[in-house]
């Protein structure tokens, strides 16, 4: 492992911030540390960087106990959100800071912060004033600052956290392709899920200081491990159910589940995509309180006549039903999680 966290404790006033964490990163892959504010992300990076002594545990790098290490002797590389460039300085002197802190010759420096600049997109802007780039450009030379040292780590905090949604789109697509090009090991901190999603390997959600779930984005997208990450993700329709056999009985009604599903008192979690709409007199009466267009879809927000939580339905651009309209519900199987 390049990376190990072992039972990794932050303490701020007698509240841990980081509880006995444990977290392995591999080399060459790319973690993505998902979670609410105040969940204890930053805290997390900190520490790995050896900006955050522990109160206990552990950080390893390749192995060997980091505790007493100070940050510039550790081999990662750390980009912030705010990106911190120099203002006063060129793109050139900012992207061969980190190359100075190593004292490399100075024509190696020049050839060096050549080769990042094409790499992140922007060749040619050495000489370039900080001040005269856009918020994307800036990112991109924070990035090249970060990378000139050929970290063994490379941290990120909210990478994308300020610029606009297309270009953070754009963004993280060239990132992953670059990181995968080079084969950096990256361990990434972001509240944005669909950031974290498009980025990792694996992402590891994060609740009050412990890690609440750790996998694939496939993996944790279809098998949210609990209510909480299941709401964090965006699900809504998480209700409390009695699972007996291939059905739970709900306020919502007897509600079909997967095969082999948790039997008992259970969290059920219903996608969208599994709440399907059918004519006003048959399964569960509902009424359409809201809609909202989601691009691809409608998201249309059913009200149950008897009471009950709202749900949610995806439905398709054509066939959402006006705000009013009564609707029965059906539920489909392949679409519905048993929770933890
Ligand atoms: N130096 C500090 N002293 C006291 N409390 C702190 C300190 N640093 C962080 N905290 C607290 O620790 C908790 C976790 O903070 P952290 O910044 O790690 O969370 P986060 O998940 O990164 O949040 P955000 O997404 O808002 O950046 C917060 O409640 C924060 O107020």
């Amino acid at each position: 492992m390049l990376l190990s966290l072992a039972e990794a404790t932050v303490r701020f006033g007698g509240r841990a911030v980081l509880d006995g964490v444990g977290l392995d990163v591999a080399e060459h892959e790319v973690v993505c540390v998902l979670g609410p504010s105040g969940s204890g992300k930053s805290t997390l990076l900190r520490a790995v960087a050896g900006l955050q002594p522990l109160d206990a545990g552990r950080v390893l790098l390749d192995g060997r106990d980091q505790a007493g290490v100070p940050a510039h002797r550790r081999g990662v590389g750390l980009m912030f959100q705010d990106h911190q460039l120099f203002p006063q300085r060129d793109v050139g002197a900012n992207v061969a800071f980190g190359l100075r802190m190593h004292d490399a010759p100075k024509a190696q420096q020049g050839e060096r912060v050549r080769e990042l600049l094409d790499l992140v997109g922007l060749p040619g802007a050495a000489r370039r004033a900080v001040a005269s780039l856009s918020g994307g450009e800036q990112q991109r030379v924070a990035l090249a600052r970060a990378l000139a040292p050929r970290p063994r780590l490379l941290m990120l905090d909210e990478p994308l956290g300020q610029l606009d949604r297309s270009l953070r789109e754009r963004l993280v697509v060239e990132l992953r392709e670059l990181f995968g090009r080079l084969g950096t090991t990256v361990l990434a901190v972001t509240h944005d899920q669909s950031e974290a999603f498009a980025l990792a390997d694996r992402v590891v959600v994060m609740r009050d200081g412990r890690i609440a779930q750790s996998g694939t984005p496939l993996e944790v997208w279809q098998r949210p491990v609990d209510e909480f990450v299941a709401r964090f993700l965006g699900f809504e329709n998480v209700v409390e159910g009695t699972v007996t056999g291939e059905a739970a009985d709900t306020v919502w009604g007897k509600v079909p589940v997967p095969p082999g599903a948790a039997q008992g008192v259970r969290s059920v979690l219903v996608r969208p995509a599994g709440v399907r709409l059918v004519p006003a007199d048959e399964g569960l009466r509902c009424t359409v309180a809201a809609r909202t267009f989601k691009g691809t879809h409608v998201a249309v927000h059913l009200q149950p006549t008897d009471d009950g939580p709202r749900l949610e339905a995806a439905c398709a651009l054509r066939e959402a039903p006006e705000v009013g309209d009564a609707v029965g519900v059906g539920f489909d199987a392949a679409e519905i999680v048993v929770l933890g």
